[in-house]
Order: structure tokens, then C-alpha cells, then sequence
């Protein structure tokens, strides 16, 4: 055993410990997808992580859903409490996918193919995953009408198919939901009736990661209990999501705060860059840094 597997430990829920993704794309070409990132997803809370396009937010997802490419280079850990013991899902048994960790996505309309009805998709996940559920009941948890299940996914709303996609995700009763831009299509009404089921799942006890670049729906609902900001394939800042959107330390998240409708649409005073060949140093600070904790709050700043 090693010192990082003893500094591990997962109470509940997921830990996301240091990881750095690459993805080389050519010879000379790399995508600095995620670098150091660690976060913290106890179970019956949601943590949002939130940054630009293309920040690297989906490649969190897509680690921690065990689908990153198969020519990515991963470093780091993905531990999730399966069963009463922690398993890192970028090594363990892929067997756990889709039980124990499930994916909302952003786009459900492509999640679901359009030829069969919703009704015979959920059966049939239900069946994939020997989940003790029935349609009627993910679908009445969800506030999916019933009359909605015999309808294809093109014939229903947006909103609809979210909270048919976020019923398919917990037919296994997962501990774990990632939900990568859940509310990407919708309107204010239906963004908020889809956190309002997020926040429901976490209530209930699952770890919920939901990644978004709506900072403005966390100012409007207060659904989110720990909020990570990231810039350029780092964390920059994390903590109480309240603290962070009242309070932010640093620069980069006040940048993003103030660039929203609500708080006078400032823009935002530099481009983010592409993730292609990034410095090995913070693209923010253009220097060295490191993560700072101070009390449940943490901050990237310069290296001394
Ligand atoms: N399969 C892949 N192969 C190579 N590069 C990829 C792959 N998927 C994503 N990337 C690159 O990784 C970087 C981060 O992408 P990612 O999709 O995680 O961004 P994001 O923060 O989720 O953005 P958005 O808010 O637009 O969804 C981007 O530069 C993207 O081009
Ligand atoms: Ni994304």
C-alpha cells in the first residue's frame, strides 16, 4: 500500500483525488484536459463544478463515468464507496458503471434513440441493470407523466426527456450521479424543476457532482452545497457554494460572477485559452501556484 491509498479515505460518496488528464491529439499536440483536479462529493450533497467551455468539465465527467478516450493518460484517483469498501473506478472492475455511478447528460434527446418509446427504454435499463424499480415508479419520482412513457423522445419537451434521462439514471439506485450540463436546453422553469430533482436524489443520500457554466441558476436556487471553479483544466477556488457566489477569493470566479446577467454583465477581461500545449504552470497566474485551504474554504494562489 502506498501513502496516496492511506490518504484516501472515502467516508461516503465520491472523492475525486489529483487528476490530471492528457490526451494527446498529434505528434506535437496535447490536450491538458484536467491537471491536479480533486474534489470532494459527500453523500446527500451536490457540488457544482463550474467554469467556461472548455475548461475541462466534461473530462471530470467523463473520468469518473470511466469514459474517457482510450489514449488518455490518467494520473490521479476516482474513489467511490461501493458496498462498504472504496474503489478507484479508473482502476477497479468496470462492473459497478452504470449501478453505482450514473450519468445525467446534457443532451437527452441524443441519450435516447429517437425509434423507441421512452416506456421501452426505461424497461429496458431497468433490465440491464436488474434494478427492483418499475417504469410507472422512476417516472412518478421524476414528475414524468405517465402518458409521457408511450411517447418517443422527439414528441415530448426538453424537459421532459431530462427527467426521463434522470430516471434512467436512477433505475439502479446509484450512490453516485453525475449530471453533465442537465439543464444546457432548457428554460428558466424547467432548469429549475431539474435542480430541484438533483437536490431531491441528494437529499435522499446520493453524491451528486453537476457540472454547469449557469452560475446565474445557483444564484437564483440554492440548491448546490460545495461550488469548484475551474479555469483552464485547474481547480481555482472551492467552497460553501454560498461563500463563493457572496464572497469569491479568487479573481478569476469574481470575473465570471460579475460577467452574469444579474450582477451587470461585465465581460470576463481575458479569452480562455484552448487546452492544447497549456504551460505547466497556471494559465491564470502564468506562474507557479498551489491550492490554499483556509477553514472549509480553498484558493489557487502564487507559489512563495
Ligand atoms: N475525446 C476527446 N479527445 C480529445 N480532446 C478532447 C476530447 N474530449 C474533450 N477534449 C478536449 O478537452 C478539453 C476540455 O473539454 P471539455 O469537454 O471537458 O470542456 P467543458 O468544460 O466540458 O466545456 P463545455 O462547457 O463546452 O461542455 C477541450 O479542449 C476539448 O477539445
Ligand atoms: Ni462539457
Amino acid at each position: 500500500m502506498t501513502l496516496t491509498d492511506v490518504a484516501v479515505q472515502v467516508e461516503s460518496g465520491l472523492v475525486v483525488q489529483d487528476l490530471t488528464v492528457r490526451i494527446p491529439l498529434s505528434q506535437n499536440t496535447t490536450v491538458h484536459a484536467t491537471t491536479g483536479v480533486s474534489l470532494d462529493v459527500p453523500s446527500g450533497s451536490i457540488t457544482v463544478l463550474a467554469g467556461e467551455s472548455g475548461c475541462g468539465k466534461s473530462i471530470v465527467a467523463s473520468a469518473v463515468m470511466r469514459m474517457l478516450p482510450r489514449n488518455a493518460v490518467v494520473t490521479g484517483k476516482v474513489m467511490v464507496r461501493i458496498g462498504g469498501e472504496a474503489v478507484n473506478v479508473l482502476t477497479g472492475a468496470s462492473a459497478h458503471r452504470g449501478r453505482h455511478t450514473a450519468l445525467v447528460p446534457q443532451s437527452s434527446s441524443t441519450h435516447f434513440t429517437p425509434v423507441r418509446t421512452i416506456r421501452s427504454q426505461l424497461d429496458e435499463t431497468i433490465a440491464a441493470l436488474q434494478s427492483p424499480h418499475c417504469t410507472e415508479d422512476l417516472a412518478q419520482r421524476v414528475g414524468l407523466p405517465t402518458e409521457s412513457l408511450d411517447s418517443y423522445p422527439h414528441e415530448l419537451s426538453g424537459g421532459l426527456v431530462q427527467r426521463a434521462a434522470i430516471a434512467a439514471a436512477l433505475a439502479g439506485d446509484p450512490a453516485v450521479i453525475v449530471a453533465d450540463e442537465p439543464t444546457a436546453s432548457l428554460d428558466r422553469r424547467r432548469t429549475d424543476q431539474v435542480l430541484d430533482l438533483l437536490r431531491e436524489c441528494a437529499d435522499a443520500g446520493a453524491a451528486v457532482l453537476l457540472i454547469t457554466h449557469d452560475l446565474g441558476a445557483l444564484l437564483r436556487k440554492d440548491v448546490a452545497d460545495t461550488l469548484a471553479i475551474m479555469y483552464a483544466s485547474r481547480i481555482v477556488e472551492t467552497g460553501p457554494a454560498r461563500d463563493v457566489l457572496v464572497d469569491p477569493w479568487h479573481e478569476y470566479t469574481g470575473g465570471l460572477l460579475a460577467a452574469l446577467p444579474q450582477r451587470g454583465l461585465k465581460p470576463l477581461p481575458r479569452m480562455t485559452p484552448a487546452l492544447t500545449d497549456l504551460p505547466d504552470v497556471c494559465a491564470y497566474a502564468g506562474a507557479p501556484t498551489t491550492l490554499v485551504t483556509r477553514g472549509n474554504r480553498t484558493v489557487r494562489e502564487r507559489s512563495i
